[in-house]
């Protein structure tokens, strides 16, 4: 199942450096190694903005929200989520 999820990450003003800088170490191991298994399959920066857009293959939706509650800056994010599935004009045969 396809997901188009798009995270904004707000953290707070007061947060030291180096523990947003922990953090976001941390988040992009986790990214990584969700690409590297197919889960998280694409990441871009929505330009101007401390966003991102992705798209997400999991099995499920109860999936789609343990691996995004578990993100380490999760606590710091609004997520939206949107399903997808194929376009019937689609000629592309890597978006089921
Ligand atoms: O930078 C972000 O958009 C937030 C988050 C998503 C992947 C990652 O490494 O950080």
């Amino acid at each position: 199942m396809l997901f188009k999820v798009e995270m904004t990450v707000r953290l707070p003003a007061t947060m030291p450096a180096a523990e947003a800088d922990a953090l976001k170490k941390t988040e992009r191991e986790v990214a990584q190694g969700l690409m590297r298994d197919g889960t998280w399959r694409h990441l871009w920066r929505v330009a101007g903005r401390y966003a991102n857009v992705s798209i997400f293959d999991v099995d499920s939706v109860e999936q789609l929200h343990q691996l995004l509650s578990g993100l380490p800056l999760f606590p710091y994010m609004d997520v939206e989520v949107v399903p997808l599935c194929r376009h019937p004009s689609s000629i592309r045969d890597d978006d089921r």
